[in-house]
C-alpha cells in the first residue's frame, strides 16, 4: 500500500481470474461507500474510457492477436484510463474502485502469455507514470470450479483454455506474494455476503492506515472525505475495532 500517496484520494483495484466475483464485489463496495457518504467512482479495465471501449472490442472479440500486440492494446487502454479517469478522481480526493488494473497484465500477459513479469511491469509503470493502487483485493479460486459460474458465450480471453487460466491463477498468487502490503488475497469461493464483509474489513483497515499516515497533509475539502470514512468505518472512538465500524456500514 502507498502509505503516503501523492494525491488525496484512495485507489482500490479488484483482481482475479474470470468469474471470481470481481464485478459483484465492486458493486457491493460502492453501495457501502455511498451509504457512508464517501465520494467514490467505480471503473474497469479494459474499457473504462470511450477509447478503451474500442480497444476492448478488439482485444476481446477481434481477430486472434499475437501476445505483443495484445499487451500493447491493454497498455494503451490503461495509459488513457489512468490519465483521464483514475488520476483526476484521485486528485479530487475520491475513492476510485477499479475492476482490474496492472496486476491483470502481469498475470495474463506477463505469465499467461509468457512475455515476462519484468518487461510487462516496466511497460505498464511507464504507461501510467508509476500509478499503483493503494490497495488491491485479489479474489482467488480454482478456474475449473469457477467456470461453472459462466452464463455467456466465452470471449477471446476466456476461450484460452484451462491450462492458461490455471497459469494465470498461479501468476496472481506469485504477484501477491511479492507485494503483500498492497495485495490482499480472499477466497473467491466464499458466499457473496461473506466475501463482502471481508472486503469491508480490508478497506476499512487500509483507510485507517492511510488516515494515520497522511493526517493533516491535505487541505480541507479534499482529504476529510477519506479520513472521516476511515474513522467511521474503523470506529476509533473506543480504540476498538474494525468490527464496530463494519456494523455501522
Ligand atoms: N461469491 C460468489 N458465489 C457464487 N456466485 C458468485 C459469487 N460472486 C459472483 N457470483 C456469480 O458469478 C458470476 C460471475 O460474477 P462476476 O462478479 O461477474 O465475476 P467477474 O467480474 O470476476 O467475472 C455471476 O453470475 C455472479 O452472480
Ligand atoms: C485489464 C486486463 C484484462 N485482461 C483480460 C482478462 C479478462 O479475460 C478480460 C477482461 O474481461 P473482464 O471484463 O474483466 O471479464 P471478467 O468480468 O470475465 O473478468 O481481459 C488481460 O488479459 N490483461 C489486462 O491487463
Amino acid at each position: 500500500m502507498n502509505a503516503a500517496a501523492p494525491y488525496p484520494g484512495f485507489f482500490i483495484s479488484f483482481e482475479g481470474g474470470d468469474y471470481t466475483g470481481k464485478s459483484t464485489q465492486v458493486k457491493l463496495l460502492m453501495q457501502a461507500l455511498a451509504a457512508r457518504g464517501a465520494a467514490a467512482i467505480a471503473t474497469f479495465e479494459p474499457g473504462g474510457t470511450s477509447l478503451g471501449q474500442r480497444l476492448r472490442r478488439e482485444v476481446m472479440h477481434g481477430e486472434d492477436l499475437d501476445p505483443y500486440t495484445e499487451a500493447l492494446l491493454y497498455a494503451a487502454d490503461r495509459a488513457w484510463h489512468a490519465q483521464t479517469i483514475i488520476k483526476p478522481h484521485l486528485q479530487a480526493g475520491e475513492v476510485v474502485v477499479s475492476d482490474r488494473y496492472l496486476d491483470s497484465s502481469l498475470a495474463y500477459q506477463g505469465i499467461g502469455r509468457g512475455l515476462g513479469l519484468e518487461k510487462i511491469e516496466e511497460i505498464f509503470l511507464w504507461a501510467t507514470r508509476n500509478l499503483l493502487p493503494d490497495l488491491t483485493i485479489l479474489l482467488d479460486g480454482d478456474p475449473e470450479v469457477l467456470v461453472a459460474r459462466r452464463t455467456e458465450t466465452p470471449d477471446r480471453m476466456e476461450s484460452a483454455g484451462l491450462a492458461f487460466h490455471q497459469a494465470v491463477r498461479q501468476a496472481f498468487l506469485q504477484i501477491a506474494e511479492r507485494d503483500r502490503q498492497r495485495i490482499k488475497i480472499l477466497d473467491a469461493t466464499c458466499g457473496v455476503e461473506e466475501l463482502h464483509q471481508q472486503v469491508l474489513s480490508l478497506v476499512s483497515t487500509a483507510f485507517a492506515t492511510r488516515a494515520k499516515a497522511q493526517a493533516g497533509q491535505y487541505r480541507d475539502g479534499t482529504w476529510p472525505q477519506i479520513s472521516e470514512l476511515g474513522t467511521a468505518v474503523t470506529g476509533t472512538a473506543d480504540g476498538d475495532s474494525q468490527q464496530a465500524g463494519l456494523q455501522q456500514l
